[in-house]
């Protein structure tokens, strides 16, 4: 974990420290470089608030942490201040804590500006992506005590945008009334995924069979039993494709084991899912305990690493509903507010196994910005500070998210990334978000783009077209017909020609099909489905093809 040095407060800050009675911050351990203030925050000056036993804040108290806030403005006149210092009148006056500032920390930073919820960050990273976009950004690991116990004074709510931090000091934390949402007890179960795997099956979740290896006898013993490829997985720090390896016979088993580092990484390894396809549901919980399911997805990795999300899924109604009924009862088990991602497999033989979960927003989740009433990250919010939560529901047919991932080191990488992006911005229906990190590497999470539209073939041709090495002018590339005119015969030709005449006169994009109606009714039929499925959204058809086609069209 990087690890940023410099003294930050002038000592203009520090004598305003030594000032305050109630003093619970060590300047010393702050020169030890834990951690750093990067800019001056813009805390409520007139009302001081002050962490109860219950992290609750209390206004008119005065707060080391506001006091020290203070004095780093004070000392740094450039700074703007705030209009409405004098009050607050946010939809919560809670404070929220990210414990991380990568993309999704971004992403929640965004949707807590719509809802004037303030965020602030821990991340070790002084330009992370959330950085720019927060309230204030603690430079430190969210992964040391001092530094994370440090950074919860000055919130009133903790959550994590990674579950790779400091959980024992998030457990004394709630001990002394911090208030963690999600729990810790979740933070700890999920961040060790042979831990998650044994929670699950205690709790009767349908899961691919597991054992932990400690050597290559009980690898190879976990063989014989599981059978080939066999997954084998590092129990801790896996994230983005690390910590996965696959080994398709028993020979492979020790270059597998090798190339997660070897057992004193701590891994087990899992019977292989013959999948028909990956889902995923994004499922929220309220402080009040209530649960609100989103449409089950689905995700296709690259690589390990999540490169594409369909929403909604295609698969059959009752997969969906035992996806959802899986994740709701996955999520059930563990304890929090916030939201929670379930990441399932859908076997050949109809069960829904889980895969893992994830105790915050997710990568499955971010079409839910731009497809759903409530996005994950505004939901995540609400969860946390106790508002309302608000419908998951989508709110466009359909929706296509598309990982931008690093597909060459160093400025190649921006150079490609780039000329993506511009192609994506004439793109109908396109939404890009760039997650601004300052370096780029080969398969990391740089931004994505999210496609919306009236259908999943149309955004899937649009995402097709974006694709396409020489789409350069994508936008005329992608008109595509909005009408379908269609005859049970030639007979209906005569009548049905001035119907594209009078569209191609209005320059509207239009198909036309003759199929043997007479014959062949069902050809009506699986027409009007397919053309559906483009985007047409009107169907012309003569009097005789009218007749085979479906009463809602
Ligand atoms: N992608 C994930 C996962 C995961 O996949 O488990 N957990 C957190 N994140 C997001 O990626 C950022 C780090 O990304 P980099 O490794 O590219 O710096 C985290 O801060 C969080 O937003």
């Amino acid at each position: 974990m990087q690890k940023l040095d410099g003294e930050v407060f002038s000592k203009n800050t520090e004598s305003v420290f030594a000032a305050s009675t109630n003093f619970i911050f060590n300047p010393s351990s702050y020169s030890s470089n834990k951690s750093r203030l990067r800019k001056p925050p813009r805390l409520n000056f007139s009302s001081m608030y002050k962490k109860t036993n219950s992290g609750n804040i209390n206004k008119s108290h005065q707060n080391p942490v506001s006091m020290a806030c203070r004095a780093s403005r004070d000392s740094n006149e450039t700074s703007p201040a705030r209009k409405d210092d004098s009050s607050v009148h946010g939809l919560s006056e809670t404070i929220v804590g990210v414990l991380g500032g990568g993309q999704l920390g971004r992403m929640l930073c965004q949707a807590a500006s719509q809802l004037a919820i303030k965020v602030m960050v821990l991340d070790p990273l002084e330009n992370c992506p959330a950085s720019a976009l927060s309230y204030h950004h603690m430079v430190g690991s969210f992964d040391d005590s001092a530094t994370v116990q440090e950074f919860a004074q000055r919130c009133g709510v903790l959550t994590v945008e990674i579950e790779h931090v400091d959980v024992a000091t998030m457990e004394k934390l709630e001990q002394q009334g911090v208030d963690c949402q999600p729990k810790a007890s979740t933070i700890r179960i999920i961040q060790d995924k042979y831990l998650q795997k044994v929670h699950f099956s205690r709790h009767g979740i349908p899961l691919p069979e597991f054992m932990e290896v400690n050597d290559l006898e009980s690898a190879r013993r976990a063989g014989k039993q599981f059978g080939y490829p066999l997954m084998v997985k590092s129990k801790r720090l896996a994230y983005d494709g690390r910590g996965n390896a696959v080994a398709k016979s028993e020979e492979e088993l020790s270059s597998a084991i090798t190339a997660l580092g070897g057992f004193d990484r701590g891994l087990y390894v899992e019977k292989w899912a013959p999948f028909v396809k990956e889902l995923a549901v994004i499922v929220v919980r309220g402080r009040d305990k209530s649960i609100l399911c989103y449409p089950v997805v689905e995700t296709i990795h690259k690589e390990n690493i999540c490169h594409i999300v369909k929403a909604p899924a295609a698969v059959p109604w009752k997969i969906s509903e035992l996806a959802t009924d899986v994740a709701h009862k996955a999520v059930s088990s563990l304890e929090g507010a916030g939201i929670f991602a379930v990441e399932l497999f859908w076997t050949n033989n109809g069960q829904i196994l889980l895969n893992e979960v994830a105790p915050r927003p997710h990568n499955s989740g971010h079409h839910t910005i731009e497809s759903c009433y409530t996005s994950q990250f505004e939901q995540h919010m609400r969860a946390v500070v106790g508002l309302p939560l608000g419908d998951p529901s989508m709110k466009t047919p359909a929706a296509i998210m598309y990982n931008l991932l690093g597909e060459a080191e160093g400025e190649r990488g921006f150079y490609l990334a780039h000329q993506l992006i511009g192609k994506a911005l004439s793109i109908p229906g396109a939404t890009v978000h760039w997650y601004d990190k300052p370096e780029m590497r080969q398969q990391r999470k740089m931004g994505h783009i999210t496609i919306v539209g009236s259908s999943m073939g149309l955004v899937e041709s649009h995402l097709n077209s974006l694709l396409k090495e020489d789409s350069s002018d994508c936008q005329s590339k992608t008109v595509l017909p909005r009408i379908g005119i269609i005859m049970g015969s030639d007979s209906d030709l005569p009548v049905m020609k001035d119907a594209a005449k009078i569209l191609t006169m209005f320059s509207v994009p239009h198909e036309v099909r003759i199929v043997s109606a007479h014959r062949t009714p069902d050809l009506m039929f699986s027409y009007a489905s397919s053309a559906h499925e483009r985007g047409i959204e009107i169907i012309i058809a003569g009097a005789g093809g009218a007749a085979h086609l479906p009463g809602k069209l």
